[in-house]
């Protein structure tokens, strides 16, 4: 069996998911519909690793007001729970899904505030269990206090271990985390337009943002662009996957599992397209379901078949899409 993988969520959270039939900003909502669930990038991936059939563990802080629910879900997935409560509560975020237009609008809290103590203990635990990991995941915004190069201590450590390393993040901590050199990055198309600081308004411009990121420490850049799929680049070739038109509940979570699908693939040593066509697939699975549910492994498989992947030839890109 595969090395376990080990995902570091420093900013939990509770995902408030409320549907109303037409948002109105400035009046009164009624809701329609509302679920809670557990969320946070890191314990997405690891639930969804886990679905897929990879030991997964589970670092990161909680708020220890409210963890009861996170360490019950962990417990359930059979993800192994080695979050640190801290003082306080963790966020809600709330997400409100237009079923008249199908926007959906995220509104996300900063977060409990941390402390040296805090990330100290958390680098503790992330060193017991570095021998037995086969990848690190590290996603997720930064809370209070914790320092833009978290991300990036965490990735050298784990290179050190000869752990294969993904990071999933935004501004500076997607910068100081990119010069750790990880072997995958998953931009999606805002956060490679704030890395590459320029509009990419097209497929060829998102291209070669990718390639240029390439060049400045990741081993492998995969683009995700919502309901028009995704890029991987590598310094093997690259490919371009799209996703057939099906309903969409919530893409909340959509991109956490692709993440899950990529290291499940890394660990598995499938190639490139097929590694792509597979984090697509578990992609998509989780956005036609409601809130932060998360695809199943046979979802996968199934939506996978539904997926058309291609190489990216450089001078053509953008031209057909
Ligand atoms: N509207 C959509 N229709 C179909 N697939 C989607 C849609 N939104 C997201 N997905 C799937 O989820 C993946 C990640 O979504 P994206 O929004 O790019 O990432 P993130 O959630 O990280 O911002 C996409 O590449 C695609 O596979
Ligand atoms: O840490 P951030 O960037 O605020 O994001 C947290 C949110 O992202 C999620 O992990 C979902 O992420 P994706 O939609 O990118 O997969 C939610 O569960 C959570 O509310």
């Amino acid at each position: 069996m595969a090395k376990a993988v080990a995902t570091v969520t420093l900013n939990p959270a509770l995902d408030r998911t409320v549907e109303v039939e037409g948002l109105r900003l400035g009046g009164t909502n009624r809701v329609a519909a509302v679920r809670v669930d557990p969320g946070g990038k890191g314990l997405n991936v690891a639930r969804v690793a886990r679905r897929l059939g990879l030991e997964a563990i589970a670092l990161g802080l909680l708020g220890e007001e409210n963890s009861h629910l996170f360490h019950r879900v962990l417990a359930w997935e059979g993800v192994e729970d080695r979050l640190i409560e801290v003082p306080g509560e963790t966020r809600t975020n709330l997400k409100i899904v237009d079923r008249l237009s199908g926007l959906e609008t995220e509104i996300n809290e900063v977060g409990f505030t941390v402390t040296p103590e805090h990330l100290e203990r958390l680098r503790e635990v992330l060193e017991q269990v570095l021998d037995r990991t086969g990848a690190l995941v590290v996603t997720g915004s930064l809370p209070p206090g914790a320092p833009a190069d978290t991300y990036a201590r965490h990735i050298r450590l784990a290179r050190a271990a000869g752990v294969l390393t993904v990071l999933d993040a935004s501004g500076d901590a997607l910068r100081q985390g990119l010069r750790a050199a990880p072997d995958a990055v998953k931009p999606n198309r805002a956060e490679l337009e704030e890395a590459a600081g320029r509009p990419l308004s097209d497929l060829g411009a998102v291209y070669r943002a990718a390639s240029d990121l390439l060049t400045s420490g990741p081993g492998w850049v995969l683009v995700s662009l919502g309901a028009e799929g995704a890029v991987l680049v590598t310094p093997e070739g690259a490919w371009r996957g799209t996703v057939p038109d099906v309903p969409i509940r919530s893409t909340v979570g959509a991109g956490d599992s692709m993440v899950a699908a990529l290291v499940h693939g890394l660990l598995h040593g499938m190639d490139p397209p097929g590694i792509l066509r597979r984090a697509l697939a578990a992609g998509v699975a989780t956005a036609t379901l409601p809130g932060t549910e998360l695809c199943t492994a046979e979802a996968v498989d199934e939506m996978a078949r539904a997926i058309t992947v291609h190489p990216c030839e450089p001078e053509r890109v953008g031209e057909d899409d």
